[in-house]
C-alpha cells in the first residue's frame, strides 16, 4: 500500500493532534491537522485537498464529531471518516458507525490500532474509486456499443434492447419477443440465453413450420405405443431443452386446443410425455416469439389470453429496419465481412452509392432480405446488372424477390417436410406415417393436395439402390 496518501486529522486536543500527527508521517502518511472542526470541513468541502480519509474527535465545540461526520457522509460519502471517542463514549460511537463512520477509536489511541484501522480505510477508498472509474469505463462502452452477443446495431433503440437483454437475463420468467419478420427476435432469444444459461442447450422449435398435428409429440415427446407408429419411447423438445432455453417462434400458430396445455405446463413447471403419467420437471425458461400482433390474435379469440399473459411476463420489441435506418450501412458491412470469412474472399467494397440506395429503400423483410441482398451483391460482384439496380435511386430499387402469401408459405414448408419424410422412407408411405405421426389417410390427402410425384420419389430411391 502506498503510504504517501493526505490524512486529515481534526482534534480540539493540541497534545493529542500532534501524537497523532508523528505517528502517522513516521508511517508514512502527509498529515493535515485542524484543531476546529468547521475549518476541517471546510478543507474537505473546498476541495483544494483530496483526503484519503479523516480522523476526528467525538468530541469538539463548535461542530462535535458527529455532525461532522452527518456532514461529510452527506457530502463526500466514499470519504472514510475514523472517530476517536473517550471512555464512555462507547455507545455513541457505535451509533456513529451505523450512521456511516468506516470506524472508531477509543483513547488512549494505540498506535497500532490506529494504523491498523487507517490502513483498511484507505484501502477500501482506493477500491471504492477503482470500481468507480470501471463503471465509468463500463458505461462509456455500453453507450458506444455496436454489436451485442451477435446483434448488430448502434441506433438507440437497439442499445436499448441490448440493455433490456441484459436486464432481462437475470430473471427465469418467461420472455415474449415481437417484432416484424427476419427483424432479429431468434437473435435476441439466443444473447438471452448466451447471458443466463450459457452452456446449456438451445432449443428452437418453429410452431409455423411443424404440421398442426405433429406440434404435442414434438413438444412433449411420446412413450412407446402412445399412437399408431410411436414404436419407441422419444425425447420432445421441453426435455431436451433441460436446464436451457426452449424458444417458441411463430407461437400465434400454436393449435387453440395445445395452448391450454402449454399454459397448464408453465404453471406447474412440469409436464408427461404423451402416453405417459410421469411428470416431467420444467428446468427450461421459455422464450416465445411472435411476428404478429399477438394482442390482436387474442382479441380475435385465436389466441388465449390467460396464455398470453402468462408468455408475456418479460416484453421485448425489436425493432424493424426502418425505425432504424441509421444502422444499414453498419449492418451491410458487417453482412459483407461476414461474406467475406466464410468463403475466404477477398472482402468486396460497399460503395457509398449503394449503401445510400440501401438507407432509402424500404424493407419488408427487415434484417434478414438486408442481409440476403448484401450476399446477393458479395457474390455478383460490381459489373453484375443486379448491381445496377441495387445502386440506383431508390424508386428503381426492386424488393429482393416479392414476399409469398402466408398460406403459399406454409404449403411449400409442409410440402418440403412431407418429401423429406418420404424420401426417408424411401417413398414407403406407411414408413413415412410412423416417422410423421400421421394416419395413411392423411398422407395420401397431402400427397394429393400438394401434388408430390410419389412414384418419382419411390424410382429414385430403387435409382439408387441400384447404384
Ligand atoms: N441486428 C442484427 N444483426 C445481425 N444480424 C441480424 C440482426 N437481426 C437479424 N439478423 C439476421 O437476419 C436473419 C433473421 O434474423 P432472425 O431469424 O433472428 O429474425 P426473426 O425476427 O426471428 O425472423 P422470423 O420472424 O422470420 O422468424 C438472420 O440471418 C440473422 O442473423
Amino acid at each position: 500500500m502506498s503510504t504517501a496518501l493526505p490524512i486529515l486529522v481534526v482534534d480540539d486536543d493540541r497534545y493529542l493532534l500532534l501524537a497523532l500527527r508523528q505517528t502517522l508521517e513516521l508511517a508514512g502518511f502527509v498529515v493535515q491537522t485542524f484543531e476546529r472542526s468547521p475549518a476541517a470541513l471546510a478543507a474537505v468541502l473546498g476541495q483544494k485537498e483530496h483526503f484519503a480519509a479523516v480522523l476526528a474527535d467525538i468530541r469538539m465545540p463548535e461542530l462535535d464529531g458527529m455532525a461532522l461526520l452527518a456532514r461529510l457522509h452527506k457530502e463526500r460519502p466514499e470519504l472514510p471518516v475514523i472517530l476517536i471517542t473517550g471512555h464512555g463514549d462507547v455507545a455513541l460511537a457505535v451509533q456513529a458507525v451505523k450512521e456511516g463512520a468506516y470506524d472508531f477509536l477509543q483513547k488512549p489511541v494505540d498506535g497500532e490500532a490506529l494504523l491498523g484501522a487507517l490502513g483498511r480505510a484507505v484501502e477500501r477508498n482506493r477500491l471504492v474509486k477503482e470500481n468507480r472509474q470501471l463503471q465509468a469505463t463500463l458505461e462509456a462502452s455500453r453507450a458506444e456499443r455496436t454489436a451485442f452477443y451477435g446483434l448488430v446495431g448502434a441506433h438507440p433503440a437497439m442499445r436499448q434492447v441490448y440493455r433490456l437483454i441484459e436486464t432481462m437475463a437475470t430473471a427465469p420468467d418467461p420472455v415474449l419477443i415481437s417484432g416484424e419478420t427476419g427483424s432479429g427476435k431468434e437473435l435476441a432469444a439466443r444473447a438471452l440465453h448466451a447471458l443466463s444459461a450459457a452452456g446449456q442447450p438451445f432449443v428452437a422449435v418453429n410452431m409455423a413450420a411443424l404440421p398442426a398435428e405433429m406440434i404435442e409429440s414434438e413438444l412433449f415427446g411420446y412413450e412407446r405405443g402412445a399412437f399408431t407408429g410411436a414404436d419407441s419411447r422419444k425425447a420432445g423438445k421441453f426435455e431436451f431443452a433441460g436446464r436451457g432455453t426452449l424458444f417458441l417462434d411463430e407461437i400465434c400458430s400454436m393449435p387453440l386446443h395445445l395452448q391450454g396445455k402449454l399454459l397448464r405446463v408453465l404453471e406447474e413447471r412440469a409436464f408427461c410425455r404423451l402416453g405417459g403419467n410421469a411428470a416431467i420437471p420444467l428446468g427450461a425458461r421459455v422464450i416465445s416469439a411472435s411476428n404478429r400482433d399477438l394482442e390482436g390474435e387474442v382479441a380475435s379469440g385465436r389466441f388465449r389470453q390467460d396464455l398470453y399473459f402468462r408468455l408475456n411476463v418479460l416484453p421485448l420489441k425489436i425493432p424493424a429496419l426502418a425505425e432504424r435506418v441509421a444502422d444499414i450501412p453498419l449492418l451491410a458491412r458487417h453482412f459483407a465481412e461476414e461474406y467475406a470469412l466464410l468463403h475466404g474472399d477477398a472482402q468486396v467494397r460497399l460503395e457509398p452509392a449503394f449503401l445510400d440506395a440501401l438507407s432509402q429503400r424500404s424493407w419488408p423483410g427487415n434484417v434478414r432480405e438486408l442481409r440476403n441482398l448484401v450476399r446477393r451483391h458479395c457474390i455478383l460482384g460490381g459489373q453484375a446488372q443486379q448491381d445496377k439496380a441495387i445502386g440506383a435511386p431508390a424508386a428503381a430499387l426492386p424488393a429482393s424477390g416479392p414476399l409469398s402469401t402466408w398460406k403459399e408459405h406454409m404449403e411449400r414448408e409442409e410440402k418440403r417436410y412431407l418429401i423429406e419424410a418420404l424420401a426417408h422412407a424411401g417413398g414407403q408411405v406407411s414408413a413415412a406415417c410412423r416417422i410423421l405421426g400421421l394416419s395413411r389417410k392423411s398422407v395420401y390427402e397431402k400427397v394429393r393436395r400438394l401434388g408430390i410425384d410419389l412414384e418419382g420419389l419411390r424410382q429414385n430411391r430403387a435409382g439408387k439402390n441400384v447404384t
